[in-house]
Formats: C-alpha cells, sequence, structure tokens
C-alpha cells in the first residue's frame, strides 16, 4: 500500500480517488442555510444557526432534517412535511450559496493528468449533487457521481466505497478515499482504502485529525505535485 503519510503522491500510488463533495469540493453551507430556513419559516418553526448546521451535515438529507426538528423542538410527525418543503427549498437554491473551494480545481486537474480515474461520492441526494457538479463546473473531470441514495446504506457505512470501487473497476487498496469528515474516513478504512481529510470542511465540529485519516491537508493541491 502506498504510504499516503509522506505526501505529495507519485501518479503511480493510486487508480483512482474517490471525492466526497459538500465540504471537500464545495462550501455549501449557504445553500443548507437557506434551504433549511425556508423550510422551517414555511412550517412556521423557529430559525437554526450557521453553526448547527455546519456541526449537523455529512450524514445525507434525512439525518440533517430530523435533527434540525429535534433542534427547534418541533414534533418528528412533521417529518414528510419538512422532507417534501426541503427539496422543493433545496432544489431552487442549489449551487447559489456555493462556493468551490481554493486548489480544488487545480487538485483534481493534477489527479486526472496522473491518470486517476474519479469518481464522486456523496451523501447528498444524487440530483442534487449532479445539478451542482455541473453548475460549478467539476461535471467534467468525474467518470461516475453516486449520492447518498444510489445504495442501500451511506458512508460511514463502507458499502457505498465498496460499490463505487466495483464500478470502477479498482482493488480499495488502489483508490484513495478524499473528504472533510468522520464518515468519509470510518468508511474508507472499512473498506480497506486510504483515506486523506482535508482541514476546511465539516466534521461535526471536530478537528479532521481526530477522525484519524491516513493525512490531512489544507488544500486538494498538497496531494500530488
Ligand atoms: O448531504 C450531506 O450530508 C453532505 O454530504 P457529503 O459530505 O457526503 O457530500
Ligand atoms: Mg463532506
Amino acid at each position: 500500500m502506498p504510504n499516503v503519510n509522506a505526501l505529495p503522491l507519485l501518479p503511480r500510488d493510486f487508480d483512482a480517488a474517490i471525492v466526497d463533495l459538500d465540504g471537500t469540493m464545495v462550501d455549501t453551507l449557504g445553500d443548507f442555510d437557506l434551504a433549511l430556513n425556508r423550510m422551517l419559516a414555511e412550517l412556521g418553526l423557529p430559525a437554526v444557526g450557521r453553526q448547527f448546521i455546519e456541526h449537523t451535515v455529512g450524514q445525507g438529507s434525512e439525518h440533517l432534517i430530523r435533527c434540525t426538528l429535534a433542534e427547534v423542538g418541533a414534533v418528528a410527525e412533521l417529518y414528510d412535511a419538512a422532507w417534501a418543503a426541503y427539496q422543493r427549498h433545496y432544489d431552487a437554491v442549489n449551487g447559489e450559496a456555493a462556493e468551490v473551494y481554493a486548489g480544488v480545481v487545480e487538485g483534481l486537474a493534477a489527479m486526472r493528468a496522473a491518470g486517476w480515474r474519479l469518481a464522486c461520492l456523496t451523501n447528498k441526494p444524487g440530483a442534487f449533487a449532479k445539478q451542482l457538479l455541473a453548475r460549478k463546473g467539476l461535471a467534467p473531470f468525474f467518470e461516475l457521481s453516486f449520492g447518498g441514495d444510489a445504495f442501500e446504506r451511506k458512508k460511514p457505512h463502507p458499502l457505498p466505497l465498496q460499490k463505487t470501487c466495483e464500478a470502477l473497476g479498482t482493488l480499495p487498496a488502489r483508490t484513495l478515499m478524499i473528504g472533510d469528515s468522520r464518515n468519509d474516513a470510518q468508511a474508507a478504512r472499512a473498506a480497506g482504502c486510504p483515506v486523506v481529510l482535508v482541514r476546511y470542511g465539516y466534521n461535526h465540529g471536530e478537528p479532521a485529525e481526530s477522525a484519524a485519516p491516513n493525512a490531512v491537508v489544507d488544500s486538494l493541491v498538497e496531494l500530488l505535485r
């Protein structure tokens, strides 16, 4: 297995990379903030703050909506109405208040130049993920993209990574996971993929190091030179 602790990596170290979306490639907190708070306003519920959102995203929309209803003291029976409102509002804002992090385009270009195959794997619903990648000009880097609704389980379960390696036709040990949270790190470890986390994303309010990845970087450009 390549020594991921010694960055930068060499092109021959990996055949592919699986890249997370929210908090890794795109800062989407603004979109989450708009969609969630419009959902709450529509239901006549109080707003939630940015820090709560930052600490809660990463485990898919269902988890985010359930935690948000609990945070504002709403009854769980509102879930179906909340889900429908959230999907409608997120669809309307997707990408509007989101920005690609510095170094992402350069980092992805270096991976492609190294001959690595690229797949995007996110817990975000697949339709929103595809739309966001296209709107931010990142879609052309990716051969495949899978959302949180693509498989029976979401990260931190290893299944989505195993299925993505299968779809790429690559061995987990030769497929690098790049993410921002413990969900990415746990899933990668259990699937047998080495994992690098970015320091700037959303890791439930904890430092990226606490998820025990193989390495932590400040930018995707640090991976390959
Ligand atoms: O929608 C989410 O929970 C965020 O998902 P991601 O970090 O896996 O892209
Ligand atoms: Mg993420």
